[in-house]
């Protein structure tokens, strides 16, 4: 879990400890039976500047946390796009960046050093290639804004040893990729993970045991990362529960 505040030399209020604002289920009433739950759904928005018009329409949608890809065009592009999409967001939304690794330790530095002026940053997510934990462990000491760990957390033996070597930040897990349920469920519960369940554009199928794991073990205040149907020609989960129901 996140503290209220992280010690950094910043002085302003930790991200890490807010509780994002609670958003209204985006797939809610869900078409899949039993997941009728108040979670919420981050949002995914292409990179670059298309996300300057994406956001509006997700947010029409009910959608009050969103997820922005970085380490995609020069940093100073991105930074440009990104001080456009914050100054649009309103001041209630929730920001997510994910780097997926591609930032080296300049770039992440300069990233989080605009996260921690900015308060609708959730967290930066997977700002270092994932062999590089130590030093992301080094960043999160440095910085209010909250960093996740994905790539370096692919899987539950990951898992473990980032929390071994004193990993106490956010992980994001995604249920279809990282093993045995059961020992997921143990390591989230014993731990109390700080939990961001998130897609990797599972079938219908894996979407649906995946949200049900969400619903068991996400962190209560952070959106899950499972808004990206709109990436999707057809909604597989319409598709099926169509499949279903065909009586
Ligand atoms: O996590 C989310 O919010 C959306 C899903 C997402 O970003 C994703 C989807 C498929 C494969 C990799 C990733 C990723 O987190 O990098």
């Amino acid at each position: 879990m996140g503290q209220a505040s992280c010690g950094a030399p910043c002085g302003a209020p930790c991200g890490a400890g807010v509780s994002p604002a609670p958003e209204k289920d985006a797939d809610f009433p869900s078409k899949i039976p039993n997941l009728n739950s108040k979670i919420a759904y981050s949002g995914l928005l292409p990179a670059g500047e298309a996300a300057l018009q994406q956001w509006e329409i997700l947010w029409n949608q009910g959608y009050r946390t969103f997820k922005w890809k970085i380490g995609v065009s020069p940093i100073q592009e991105e930074l440009k796009i990104f001080h456009q999409l914050v100054g649009a967001l309103p001041k209630s939304a929730k920001l997510r960046l994910d780097a997926n690794g591609g930032l080296n330790w300049q770039q992440a530095n300069a990233w989080l050093q605009e996260c921690d002026r900015i308060p609708q940053i959730e967290f930066l997510e997977q700002p270092l290639p994932d062999n590089q934990v130590s030093d992301m462990l080094d960043l999160s000491t440095r910085y209010c804004c909250a960093i996740a760990l994905d790539e370096s957390v692919a899987t539950i033996d990951q898992m473990q040893a980032c929390y071994r070597l004193g990993w106490r930040g956010i992980f994001v897990i995604k249920p279809a990729i990282a093993g045995s349920p059961s020992r997921l469920r143990q390591f989230c519960q014993k731990y109390n993970i700080d939990a961001v369940y998130s897609s990797v554009f599972e079938t219908a199928i894996g979407r649906q045991a995946a949200l049900q794991l969400a619903a068991l073990l996400s962190h209560p205040h952070r959106a899950i990362g499972f808004g990206v149907n709109h990436f999707f020609a057809e909604d597989e989960a319409t598709w099926i529960w169509q499949l279903w129901n065909n009586s």
